[in-house]
């Protein structure tokens, strides 16, 4: 039977709806499948990022942090008020209408593009077939020459804090609280964690961290992460290390939380709303017929090349569903990557420069390596620091804590990473991103003229620091 499409993409999040809508600019005969539908019945794209992920945590940050703002810093600014308060459930509504037009402008970028929405749950078949099962129960088998697997993660579950999607959830139900939870506990200081902590923990609620490494963020630079751990702290989350929850039990509208802590000790806790924030895992359950050819690998990722080719010549997989860290913008990178190659295209990407953001206040950035990464790399290097607290512009928003940090190779001055706790961090590292991407050293950036006064001064003052020259700060003695 004929092809009936070049491409057939599995789910319309961030890695397959971008990978979609690029493989159809190029002249695909393209196709995205996807099951997620509301109680309506209306097919939702846009996955988890857009739908329960990136963008409502983001809204719901966003109006957290204005309301903080009203209550606290409006004051020093000399703007009088009393009585803020806040409306959840407004605060929730504006954020739901933000996904609808996000969600709805995915299919409309479909349409002016030419991709055929297949609404349904996708199975991959031997032999690139695609098994479609329609929401009334039909089935119908597609024809395709490349099928792209986007399938993306699920929240990890763990035993001692099962989720009821009541008093207990993960980070979705974590986005639709009715009310402001009068003691909140978050087993986990990852991503989530720290990012739906601080939404509740600004609006009020007593937010208790529970973490089970002794490592505050063990995957960032270990002076951005002891700083930004001392911000948090100040904020009011109390954030516990090595605290390895082991049970959790429910009892009249509370969650009675035990954990051990770094002395093996046992202790418990009594909260309102527990979040569980442990980890997200590939979803590929009902994905793969047991012919299809596709592996997994030890941890259940579909097993790729650099290319994000699987196991079956034509069958590639992307985003969450892969290797690599789970971010968006690389799914949505690898989407395109995809379909180029599909195309005929060499393309490829840089593994290297994702950049990571934890979207707290002061936001965490960082793109490349950090010291300790360099370090136990043996080979030598240097460092720039500029804090926030001596940035005219920083000072002048009120917004002195965090600070920026440049790592260069000592032998060619290369910029190996670039890290920051601190005001619009996410937008400052990007420009790190830019500056690595074409390899640029310390110096290059430091001949660089930068707009004053600007909170990206503090990027200029920091490669400047590198070799001993920043302006407003007083430089450490060379040796
Ligand atoms: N801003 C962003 O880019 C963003 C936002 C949200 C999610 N994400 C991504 O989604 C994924 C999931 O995020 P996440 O925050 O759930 O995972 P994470 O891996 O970032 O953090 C989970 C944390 O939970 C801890 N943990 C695990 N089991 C525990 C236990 N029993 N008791 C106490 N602590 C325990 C782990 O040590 C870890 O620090 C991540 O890959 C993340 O990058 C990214």
């Amino acid at each position: 039977m004929a092809n009936q499409f070049d491409v057939v993409v599995i789910g319309a999040g961030p890695a397959g709806y971008v990978c979609a809508i690029r493989a159809a600019q190029l002249g695909l005969k393209t196709a995205c499948v996807e099951k997620w539908s509301d109680d309506k019945g209306k097919t939702l794209l846009g996955g988890t990022c857009l739908n329960v992920g990136c963008i409502p945590s983001k809204a719901l940050l966003d109006s957290s942090h204005k309301f903080v703002e009203a209550q606290k810093d409006f004051g020093l600014h000399g703007i009088e008020h009393e009585g803020v308060k806040m409306d959840v459930p407004k605060m929730i509504a504006r954020k739901d209408k933000i996904v609808q037009t996000l969600t709805s402008g995915v299919g409309g970028l479909f349409k002016a593009n030419g991709v055929t929405l297949l609404e349904g749950a996708g199975k991959v078949l031997a032999a690139k077939q695609v098994e479609l099962t329609k929401g009334d129960g039909s089935v119908e088998i597609i024809e395709t020459a490349n099928v792209v697997i986007a399938t993306g993660s699920r929240p990890i579950d763990i035993p001692p804090a099962p989720v009821d999607n009541d008093l207990i959830v993960d980070s979705t139900g974590a986005l639709e609280f009715r009310d402001v939870p009068k003691r909140l506990g978050v087993i986990g200081a990852g991503v989530i964690g720290l990012e739906l902590g601080s939404v509740w923990g600004r609006l009020g609620s007593e937010v208790v961290v529970l973490e089970a490494l002794d490592q505050f963020l063990a995957a960032a630079d270990q002076q951005i992460a002891k700083e930004s751990m001392k911000i948090m702290k100040k904020q009011g989350l109390d954030i516990r290390l090595g605290a390895r929850v082991t049970g959790s039990e429910i009892r009249d509208k509370e969650i009675d939380v035990t954990y051990v802590d770094g002395e093996g000790k046992e202790n418990s806790l009594i909260f309102d709303k527990l979040i569980v924030a442990v980890g997200r895992r590939p979803y590929t359950e009902g994905l793969l017929a047991p012919d299809s050819g596709v592996n997994l690998d030890e941890r259940g990722f579909i097993f790729v090349d650099d290319h994000c080719a699987t196991d079956v010549p034509g069958v590639y997989a992307i985003g969450d569903v892969v290797r690599g860290p789970m971010l968006a913008h690389k799914g949505s990178e690898e989407g395109i990557m995809v379909a180029e190659i599909i195309a005929g295209q060499k393309a490829q990407m840089n593994y290297d420069l994702i950049p990571s953001v934890i979207y707290t206040h002061p936001e965490i950035a960082w793109v490349g390596k950090t010291e300790e990464e360099v370090k136990a790399e043996g080979n030598e290097y240097k460092v720039g620091t500029f804090p926030f607290a001596a940035s005219g512009r920083a000072l002048a928003a009120n917004e002195k804590d965090g600070m920026v940090k440049v790592i260069a190779d000592k032998a060619t001055d290369r910029i190996l990473g670039v890290h920051v706790v601190g005001p619009s961090a996410a937008e400052l590292v990007q420009q790190g991103v830019i500056a690595m991407e074409f390899a640029a050293s310390s110096e290059d950036l430091a001949l660089t003229i930068f707009s004053h006064p600007t909170l990206s001064e503090a990027l200029h003052e920091a490669v400047l620091a590198v070799d001993g020259h920043a302006i407003h700060i007083a430089n450490r003695k060379r040796r």
